[in-house]
C-alpha cells in the first residue's frame, strides 16, 4: 500500500452502460493458492484475484515452501502457477508473514500451520491488528498448537503448529466460513477425521476445492438443520486447474451503480453464483431490481452465469436474519440501494459486521447520515430510510482501511445530487484493483480528491 492516502470523489454519473468482467473472487483465490500450495504436482490457476489480500497469501505460502509464479499474461489474462510442498510439507517461514488487510488470508494460514511442526509469526496492517484471532485460536488449539498473541488474540501472534495432531470435533460457535476453513485445513495434516459441525451454512467453498483436489470430504444433515462435515485427514491433494470465477462480492457494485443510475444497462460476466453467496442478488430483486442471468454453467466445480442488470425503481425490504451469511460483505452497498429506495429496509442480525474491516455497522449509519440519510441502528439492525429519490451526498467519509466502505460511498456518490468523495481508496485494491479505471469505462467520473 502507497504511503499517502489517496482521497477519491465521485460526481452524479449519466446512464452507466457497458460489458464487462469484475476481477477474480477472492475467497477462492486464496484457498486456489493454499490448496495448490498443499497438493503435490502443479496447479494452474486462470483468473486469481492480483489484488493485496491475495498477494499476501501467495508471499506466505512462498515463505513456506511452495513455488508460486505469475506467467505472462495471454488472452485469458495472467495465469498464475503453484508447485505444491505435499500435505505436511509446509517449511517454516524465515520472517514474519505480513498478511496486510486481509482477514481470510491470516484465519486461513492459521489453519495450515497449526497442524506443521513449524513456528510462524503473523501480523497485519491497523485494521487487521485490530480484528479478533480467538475464534480460530480457540478451535486450533485443540489440534495441539500453541498461539502468544496480543490483548487475548490479537495480531501480531506467533503460533507454534503441533508435531503431534489430534483430530478435533468442532461446532462453529458463530457463522463464518473463516472459522469452518481453518478447522478443515488444520485436518488436512492431522490422522484420522476431523468433524465441523456448522449449524449455520457460510460459503463452502473451502468443501468444494477439497473435493476437487481429491480429498475425503462427506456432507451430512445435523439433527438441528445445519451440516456435519467429515474431512479425512493426511489425504494425497493432486495439482489441478483451477478457473476463478469474477468475485460476486465486487460484481455487487458496478451491478448497484447500474441499478441506481437512471438508464443504465450493464453486463457483468463470469460471476460465482454460488447459493450461498447470491442473498444479494434475492435482496434486490425482492426490492424490484431487474437482475437476470445469461448463460449460467459451471467452473471447476462452482456455479458461475452473466449478469444483465437494467435501472430499477426499489422499495424498502426487511432483510432476515438468517440471509446475513450468504451475503455478509454486501449490506454496505445494500445500504447505499435502500437509501435510494422507495420506503425503509431493516437489515437484521449484523453483529459479524463489527469485526470485518471496520465496524461496518457503525461506518455506514455514519457516512449516510452525512449524506443526509435518515439511518438508525438498532441492536444488530440496521434501518435505512430511503425517499425514493436519491439523497443529497455532499459528505467526505472516514474509510478507516476498509474497502467496502470506500466502493459503498464512491457508488452513492454516482447518484446523489452532490457528489461524494472518501478519505482513503488505497484499500480498494486488496480486494478490487482496477475499480476506479472499471466504473470509469461504464461512464462513471471518479477522481482524486484533494487532500
Ligand atoms: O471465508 C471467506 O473467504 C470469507 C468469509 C467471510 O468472513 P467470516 O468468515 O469472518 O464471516 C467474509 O466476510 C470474507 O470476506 C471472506
Ligand atoms: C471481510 C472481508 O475480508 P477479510 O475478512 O478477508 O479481510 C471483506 O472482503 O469484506
Amino acid at each position: 500500500m502507497a504511503d499517502r492516502p489517496l482521497p477519491l470523489r465521485a460526481r452524479r454519473a449519466d446512464a452507466l452502460i457497458g460489458s464487462l468482467r469484475v476481477p477474480g473472487d477472492k475467497s477462492v483465490s486464496h484457498r486456489a493458492l493454499m490448496l495448490g500450495g498443499l497438493a503435490v504436482g502443479r496447479t494452474t490457476i486462470t483468473g486469481l484475484l492480483e489484488g493485496e489480500d491475495v498477494l499476501a497469501t501467495a508471499h506466505a505460502m512462498t515463505a513456506m515452501g511452495a513455488r508460486v509464479e505469475r506467467l505472462a499474461p495471454g488472452e485469458a489474462g495472467a495465469v498464475w502457477q503453484v508447485d505444491g510442498v505435499g500435505v505436511g510439507g509446509l517449511a517454516e517461514p524465515a520472517d514474519v508473514l505480513d498478511m496486510g488487510n486481509a482477514g481470510t488470508g491470516a484465519r486461513l494460514l492459521m489453519g495450515l500451520v497449526a497442524t506443521h511442526p513449524i513456528t510462524a509469526i503473523f501480523t497485519g496492517d491497523a485494521s487487521l491488528r485490530r480484528r479478533p484471532m480467538a475464534r480460530v485460536i480457540e478451535p486450533l488449539s485443540r489440534f495441539g498448537a500453541t498461539f502468544l498473541g496480543r490483548d487475548g488474540g490479537r495480531l501480531p501472534l506467533a503460533l507454534g503448529g503441533a508435531r503431534a495432531p489430534l483430530p478435533v470435533t468442532y461446532r462453529v460457535p458463530v457463522p463464518s466460513a473463516q472459522v469452518k476453513s481453518a478447522v478443515l485445513l488444520a485436518g488436512l495434516n492431522t490422522p484420522g477425521t476431523t468433524t465441523v459441525i456448522e449449524p449455520i451454512p457460510t460459503r463452502d467453498h473451502t468443501e468444494r476445492m477439497l473435493g476437487y483436489f481429491g480429498a475425503t470430504l462427506t456432507r451430512t444433515p445435523a439433527e438441528d438443520g445445519g451440516v456435519v462435515l467429515a474431512l479425512t485427514g493426511q489425504p494425497e491433494l493432486t495439482g489441478a486447474a483451477v478457473q476463478v470465477p469474477a468475485d460476486p462480492s465486487s460484481a455487487a457494485f458496478p451491478l448497484v451503480a447500474a441499478l441506481l443510475v437512471e438508464g443504465s444497462r450493464v453486463v457483468l460476466n463470469g460471476v460465482g453464483l454460488n447459493p450461498l453467496r447470491t442473498g444479494l442478488f434475492d435482496t434486490l430483486r425482492e426490492m424490484g431490481a431487474d437482475i437476470r442471468v445469461l448463460n449460467p454453467r459451471e467452473e471447476a466445480g462452482e456455479p458461475v452465469g452473466d449478469l444483465e442488470v437494467h435501472a430499477s425503481r426499489l422499495r424498502g425490504v426487511t432483510v432476515p436474519p438468517e440471509r446475513a451469511p450468504s451475503m455478509i460483505d454486501e449490506y454496505p452497498i445494500l445500504a447505499i440501494a435502500a437509501a435510494c429506495a422507495e420506503g425503509e429496509t431493516r437489515m437484521e442480525g449484523l453483529a459479524e459486521l463489527r469485526v470485518k474491516e471496520s465496524d461496518r455497522l457503525a461506518a455506514m449509519a455514519r457516512g449516510l447520515a452525512a449524506c443526509g440519510v435518515r439511518v438508525a441502528v438498532e441492536g444488530d439492525t440496521l434501518i435505512v430510510q430511503g425517499s425514493g429519490r436519491p439523497p443529497q451526498g455532499g459528505a467526505r467519509v472516514t474509510v478507516d482501511l476498509d474497502h467496502r466502505i470506500g466502493m459503498s460511498f464512491l457508488v452513492l456518490g454516482l447518484v446523489s445530487a452532490e457528489p461524494v468523495a472518501i478519505d482513503d481508496g488505497r484499500a480498494i485494491d486488496t480486494s478490487f484493483p482496477g475499480f476506479v479505471a472499471l466504473m470509469g469505462a461504464l461512464g462513471a467520473t471518479i477522481t482524486e480528491d484533494a487532500p
